[in-house]
């Protein structure tokens, strides 16, 4: 579950047992500071991983960004290459390379791969059905909400699916009563 900015918005997801939750450092409407984002980690616990979400910063600085805000896991949408990730690796950082959909260069040695819409947090969904998909697991993004989302795992076998938009009651508003919903919708038929 991504772009979260409040602390009700994390203790719903950590309480729902969410595998994991994004905090948005890139240029959004959702993005905010390492400072904003420490104490909000700070409440991920128990199974829930909390993971830095990245477009348009050098890999030096994710570092530095992810170590203020006590990050250990970043999902990055414009790695360019396997060495990146061996740097960030070499910090310590657990990665996901996310990649818009229809991007056949795999995963350049990420732990995950999400494959995402051509906009990232834009809430606009991909061709899921006929785009060709990655091997293994790997996660669904783009365009997903409550009503959507479990038909779009049966359609495409994800792994796992991450969500922003819908699951907001505006844009870069969660909605806690959304949340629950595609929580819910995620768990039918498991
Ligand atoms: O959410 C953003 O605004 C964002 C901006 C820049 C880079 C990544 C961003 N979000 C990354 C995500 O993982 C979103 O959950 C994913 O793109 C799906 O978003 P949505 O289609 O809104 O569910």
């Amino acid at each position: 579950m991504c772009g979260l900015r409040d602390e009700a918005s994390v203790d719903l997801a950590v309480r729902l047992g969410v595998d994991a939750v994004g905090f948005v450092f890139a240029d959004s409407v959702r993005r905010i500071s390492a400072e904003e984002a420490a104490p909000l980690v700070r409440r991920v616990t128990g199974h829930t991983v909390a993971v830095g979400v990245f477009k348009g910063s050098p890999v030096p600085e994710v570092i530095e960004i992810a170590a203020a805000a006590g990050l250990g896991t970043v999902q990055v949408h414009d790695l360019t290459s396997a060495d990146d990730v061996t740097r960030l690796r070499e910090a310590g950082l657990g990665v996901i390379r996310a990649v818009v959909a229809g991007d056949t260069s795999g995963d350049f040695g990420a732990d995950r791969i999400l494959v995402d819409g051509a906009t990232a947090g834009a809430g606009v969904p991909w061709d899921w059905a006929n785009q060709r998909r990655p091997d293994g697991e790997w996660i669904l993004a783009g365009g997903l909400h409550p009503g959507n989302v479990r038909a779009a795992v049966d359609a495409t076998g994800a792994w796992g699916v991450d969500v922003s938009s819908g699951v907001e009651s505006s844009r870069g508003v969660k909605d806690a009563a959304l949340i629950e919903q595609f929580v819910a919708a995620v768990r039918t038929g498991d």
